[in-house]
């Protein structure tokens, strides 16, 4: 299982300290989320963000969940600024397959994610050029939500999609991860969490991050 924190709800004014608190925890990808004030109803990081994040931690993985509807803008932009995996809404893209070439042609792995309430059959026609996929496990736009008990079944359908195309990449599950919901999520199938508001916010980042791994490994 690997855990990617989103550094959404860490100390932004701290930022750099919180990272390096959590690789000296063992975490070597993090998730950038990034809000475009129109897909969701949030604002978050620019891709400069990204650039210094690479300049710091270049052996760290930058994951970039791109929560944005104008692309044409964005999937350049941060794949110029170095991400190593971007992954982009089905829900905001009428150009998947083109977005999905573009990405692989700069050598940046690609992630689909999927909102709550999006079936996974849509995910059928790009299975095979994805490097994992995202299920949201909130409604996009902001950390600290409760997690949707749902997101179980989608996570089995999605497995058997994937069983049926003969293709095996991570399943990743975003939004309302904790010490209670990550069993689950495990359970369910899930190959990688994203965990913001549990790791940053009680100011015991390797804390957090060791309970949970913790937690996980008490399943096997
Ligand atoms: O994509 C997101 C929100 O759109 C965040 O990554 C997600 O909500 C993680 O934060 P938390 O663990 O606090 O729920």
């Amino acid at each position: 299982m690997i855990i990617a924190p989103s550094i959404l709800n860490a100390d932004n004014l701290n930022l750099g300290r919180d990272i390096k608190k959590a690789t000296q925890a063992g975490i070597t990808r993090f998730h950038i989320d990034i809000m475009d004030g129109h897909f969701v109803p949030n604002l978050s990081y620019g891709p400069q963000l990204v650039q210094d994040f690479k300049r710091e931690f270049p052996l760290v993985e930058a994951e970039i969940h791109l929560m944005s509807d104008n692309l044409e803008t964005m999937i350049p932009a941060f794949t110029q600024a170095g991400a190593d995996l971007l992954e982009f809404h089905f829900e905001a893209s009428k150009k998947v397959e083109y977005w999905l070439d573009y990405l692989a042609s700069n050598g940046v792995k690609t992630g689909l994610v999927l909102n709550p309430e999006t079936d996974v059959n849509v995910l059928k026609p790009y299975l095979k050029e994805l490097k994992q996929v995202l299920l949201m496990s909130v409604h996009p736009g902001f950390g600290g939500q409760k997690y949707i008990p749902e997101t179980a079944d989608k996570i089995a359908q999605l497995k058997q999609l994937m069983k049926d195309a003969n293709v095996n990449i991570p399943i990743e599950v975003d939004g309302g991860i904790n010490d209670k919901t990550a069993p689950l999520a495990e359970k369910a199938g899930a190959n990688v969490l994203v965990c913001g508001s549990y790791i940053f916010k009680n100011g015991d980042i390797a804390g957090q991050i060791r309970k949970l791994e913790g937690i996980l490994n008490e399943g096997h």
